[in-house]
């Protein structure tokens, strides 16, 4: 079995590992869960080591189930900012989490150059980006800025952290979809930005080397080649087989992420959404339009774990389907302020209508809602931007099992949802990129080829005006409370 490819996936809240062969097939896997830190309210922290070793014994798990593997794919949850010291391979801090909001005041002190950093990075001056959480770290650690500019440290997003560590601190390198998340990135130059590098005061010595997102990269220690690269995100639109320009696929996982795809150019949005890579391959930039929601499948988990509302994730579906609506309930779950399109890092989140026959199963309903509604806000914006309705949406990640949220999406947008049979979207991009690699598959048409759809969820005639009208007014009482 060890014509497989070992796919890595380092998400939010679990490490997982899985083999694929040269079908397309999951022959093995793995998954672990590390602990998510909150020292302060809108803090959110991972320790690095736990990243790591949960991310090494599911990969020890499975390559001990194959017996080895002809490459490695990587992907993993993007923005999360990792300092380490090169000398002992230690992070210096805990690493500080996409979700985390501590770089709320930065972002507005830098408003006047909001400008440029769209212009070149294609993002907006939020907390969400490693950006100004780099910049946080060397502002506020003791001894932290000049050990930095002394070439003694070393930033990386997860992915750069887990290729230092794999290749026995020989390869410090980030792929360019990672690179296109830290607002230090010229995406359409491919290389980190002078200017933008000086605004933010980060010292170039601290910085990885962008590499391709597909492509022999490096070797691990023990002689494994690193054939693949890339942000979750990107790497699940590429496991979608979103090659051509309008094809678009929405991440149900911790958050929400809606990618389209806009072909060899970048897009600006004028819907305030990003524009980011969809990946390089051969040193050739493709390019995506991204919208991004901070809390989706995480409402569910704080239902479970905060409210004890349902003891499993699945509760919410069964229990959601009790009731016809939500008796007037709107829930915004703005616990990390909000991303597209209102980008608002002192939103805070919101429960509305609420009236004595509202019970569990409403709450369970609501929730279900707003995850739909929030990623059709992003498909309302997407089709301004590209002034066509979207054929259909693409859709994967853990909360895509709940049939009754998919169908609540195709009502709320008007559109079709369509649910692969692999929903591990993610990984299988990671494999995909890294098969392409190391050849063993020739190109793009042998991916679609194994690519299959499991399910479409067709829309219902709803009202969907008067649901839309509820939550736009909710979203507006959400804002800047913090
Ligand atoms: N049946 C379900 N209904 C709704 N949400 C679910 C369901 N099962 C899992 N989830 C949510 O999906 C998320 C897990 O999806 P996953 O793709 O593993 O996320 P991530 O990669 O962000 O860690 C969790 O936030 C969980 O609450
Ligand atoms: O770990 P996930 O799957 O929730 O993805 C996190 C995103 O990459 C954050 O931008």
């Amino acid at each position: 079995m060890k014509d497989v490819i070992l796919a890595l996936d380092q998400g939010t809240t679990s490490s997982r590992a899985i083999a694929v062969n040269a079908d397309g097939k999951v022959v093995a896997s793995a998954q672990r869960e590390f602990p998510q830190h909150y020292p302060k309210p809108g803090w959110v922290e991972h320790d690095p080591r736990e990243i790591l070793d949960s991310q090494l014994a599911v990969m020890d798990e499975v390559l001990e189930k194959t017996g080895g593997a002809r490459a490695i794919g990587i992907t993993n949850q993007r923005e999360t900012t990792v300092l380490w010291d090169r000398e002992t391979g230690e992070a210096v801090h805990p690493a500080i989490v996409w979700q985390d909001r501590r770089t709320a005041d930065m972002c507005r002190g830098l408003a006047d150059y909001a400008g440029l950093f769209a212009s070149r990075t294609g993002l907006r001056l939020d907390p969400y980006f490693a950006g100004t959480k780099l910049r946080w770290l060397l502002e506020n650690l003791p001894n932290v800025r000049q050990r930095a500019e002394a070439g003694e440290l070393a930033f990386g997003t997860v992915d750069s952290w887990l290729v230092w560590h794999l290749t026995g601190g020989k390869h410090h390198l980030t792929d360019a979809t990672n690179a296109s998340r830290t607002l230090l990135f010229d995406i359409h130059r491919q290389c980190w930005d002078d200017e933008l590098l000086r605004i933010l005061d980060i010292p170039k010595t601290v910085l990885p080397e962008v590499v391709d997102s597909s492509g022999l990269i490096a070797e691990t220690t023990d002689g494994l080649p690193i054939a693949g690269i890339a942000g979750d995100q990107h790497a699940a639109l590429f496991g979608q087989g979103c090659y051509e320009p309008g094809m678009a696929k929405n991440t149900y996982g911790t958050g929400c992420f809606l990618l389209m795809h806009t072909g060899a150019k970048p897009v600006m949005s004028a819907n305030r959404l990003l524009t980011t890579m969809a990946w390089r391959i051969d040193g050739k930039p493709e390019y995506a339009l991204e919208g991004s929601v901070f809390i989706a499948g995480a409402l569910v988990q704080w239902l479970r774990d905060e409210m004890g509302l349902i003891s499993t994730s699945e509760e919410v579906g069964e229990l959601a389907a009790t009731v016809a609506d939500s008796h007037g309930l709107v829930i915004v779950p703005a616990f990390a302020g909000l991303g597209a399109p209102h980008w608002d890092p002192q939103a805070r989140g919101l429960a509305i209508g609420l009236t004595r026959g509202v019970n569990k199963a409403h709450w369970c309903r609501a929730a279900l809602e707003s995850i739909a509604f929030q990623s059709g806000e992003l498909v309302r914006c997407m089709e301004r931007d590209a002034g066509h309705r979207m054929a259909e949406l693409k859709v994967d990640g853990g909360a895509t099992m709940n049939d009754l949220l998919m169908q609540i999406q195709a009502d709320l947008c008007s559109a079709p949802v369509v649910r692969p049979k692999n929903i591990e979207t993610t990984a299988m991009g990671a494999a995909f990129l890294a098969g392409l690699g190391v050849g063993m598959w020739k190109d793009r048409r042998e991916i679609l080829a194994m690519l299959e759809e499991e399910r479409r969820f067709e829309p219902r005639e709803i009202d969907a005006a008067a649901k839309w009208r509820d939550w736009d007014r909710a979203v507006e009482r959400a804002k800047a409370w913090e």
